[in-house]
């Protein structure tokens, strides 16, 4: 016990000096976090957001975008930083109850409000633009898209950010964004490089943009869009064909086969075992096919596979126009598409299903990629099923028509060739950013490129400082 007591009263601990510095310490070190972090404070005000909200015709997404505060002007800076995927179906399918399309977004939206930081929130840009599903929506029923718009608008208006408004991107700015972003992402348009072409397949409509070398506008002045960027003039070609997203020409493509009102269809389009009965009236519900509905159909059709590429191709075909032209050449439906040139970067869609199918690989010869998809389409129902346990029915049932539906439209309706096929890529990101409209769309609308190169200083910074360096150390001597 004494001995105890003797330890504590002689512990170093207690002495003045000890408290002292052990108080010193504790004030330096919390002075030293304090400087710390105000030291790190103008870290976090280094950067820059803006938000892109992307309403396509079978879903929304979100999109953040960073770049460094004080390069706003600069090149190839603009990083995306986070995507989120809207739950439920796109905003046009809300057209009976619009407050849903506005609080559909509501979860990406409170995620985008965690990943900026708070400081910046009220000078983020915030854009939503809605494409082909509510061009669609538009054509059909003027009002109801106008009440989704306002639900929308209203529940946008709600977050702390600069809300830019809400609008349906035409198919030349769509086609033209998405041209934008594929080259910027690459670096091309900064270094004035050969240029990529731009294939966007959606679920309503599809672009093609690129530039050719013999095309000047004039001949299609619909199909040409100018830019001036870092001091390169560009006349673009682009075209964005409404209908032709895989969701709208699979549904062209059954209309096709449901013209007499058919109580049952064969579709080679499908794997044989595959048996769904469908209602005529959904099926026929879309502009893109209202005017073919049969007049004495009865209410569901049952759609049955047969699993045969060359007759899906043929059936595929049959929704494209090939013989009226007015112009020098066309790609279908009698618009003016120039001679394809340059590599070309396909993506959304066109990558989903190539990448499922196995096929993303373009240097596989063009006819080896018909039979390699001929043999998936002619795999039984079942055996897809079973081969592929993760992946949506809803999907996996639909691979063998998009694939085929991607082959016929690159090759029978773009003229891609088993020459020019491996000049395309299947891409769905570059250097971490998604490949779409949304980035290009966001760089034109808050000026971030600029249309002349900018001024390069004098001396890079690097040289400036080991000069400034050298001049100070040789000064000593
Ligand atoms: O451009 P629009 O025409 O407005 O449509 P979107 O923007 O909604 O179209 P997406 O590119 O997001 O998707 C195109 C289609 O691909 C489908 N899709 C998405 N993910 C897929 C996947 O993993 N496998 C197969 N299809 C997929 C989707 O349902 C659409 O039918
Ligand atoms: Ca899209």
């Amino acid at each position: 016990m004494s001995a105890q007591r003797e330890m504590k009263e002689k512990n170093p601990w207690h002495t003045p000096v000890t408290i002292i510095i052990t108080v010193i310490g504790v004030i330096a070190i919390v002075a030293l976090v304090t400087v710390g972090v105000l030291q790190n404070k103008p870290l976090l005000q280094k950067y820059k957001y803006g938000i892109v909200l992307d309403a396509g015709s079978s879903h929304t997404a979100l999109y953040i975008y960073e770049w460094p505060a004080e390069k706003d002007n600069n090149t190839g800076r603009v990083e995306q930083i986070h995507s989120c995927k809207v739950k439920g179906p796109g905003i046009s399918s809300y057209a009976s109850t619009p407050l849903k399309a506005g609080e559909s977004l509501r979860e990406c939206m409170q995620e985008a409000e965690q990943r900026v930081p708070r400081k910046r929130h009220h000078e983020t840009p915030l854009y939503l633009g809605a494409t082909a599903g509510m061009r669609l929506l538009n054509m059909e029923d003027s009002a109801a898209s106008n009440k989704v718009f306002q639900a929308v608008e209203e529940a946008l208006q709600k977050f702390p950010f600069a809300f830019q408004g809400a609008r349906i991107l035409s198919g030349q700015e769509e086609g033209a964004f998405g041209w934008v972003t594929v080259n910027y992402l690459d670096d091309r348009l900064k270094q004035g490089l050969e240029t990529t072409g731009a294939l966007d397949l959606g679920g309503a409509s599809t672009q093609i943009s690129f530039v050719s070398d013999n095309y000047d506008g004039s001949e299609s002045p619909d199909n040409s869009v100018t830019f001036r960027l870092y001091g390169n003039g560009y006349n673009l070609y682009t075209h964005s064909f409404l209908c032709y997203g895989k969701d709208q020409a699979l549904r062209m493509t059954l209309a096709q086969q449901t013209l007499s009102g058919p109580r049952t269809i064969q579709d080679p389009c499908f794997h044989a075992g595959y048996n769904e009965t469908k209602n005529y009236s959904v099926l026929y519900d879309s502009p893109c096919v209202s005017k073919r509905k049969p007049q004495s159909a009865p209410a569901t059709f049952i759609h049955e596979g047969k699993g045969n590429f060359q007759q899906c191709q043929e059936i595929i075909k049959r929704v494209f126009n090939f013989t009226d032209c007015k112009f020098s050449q066309c790609s279908f439906n009698g618009v003016f598409q120039p001679l394809l040139q340059g590599p070309f970067g396909a993506f959304s869609a066109y990558y989903f299903v190539m990448n499922f199918l196995n096929l993303t690989d373009t240097s596989i010869p063009l006819e080896t990629v018909r039979d390699k998809l001929s043999r998936y389409c002619a795999t039984p129902w079942h055996q897809v099923v079973q081969q592929h346990p993760g992946v949506k029915v809803k999907y996996l049932a639909e691979y063998c028509f998009s694939g085929t539906y991607i082959l016929t439209l690159l090759t029978e309706g773009y003229n891609f060739t088993s020459w020019s096929y491996p000049k395309i890529k299947f891409i769905k990101k570059i250097k971490g950013s998604d490949a779409g409209w949304t980035l290009g769309y966001m760089l034109n609308l808050t000026n971030m490129i600029p249309a002349e190169a900018p001024d390069s200083p004098p001396l890079p910074y690097t040289g400036y400082v080991s000069i400034v360096t050298l001049l100070a150390v040789t000064h000593k001597h």
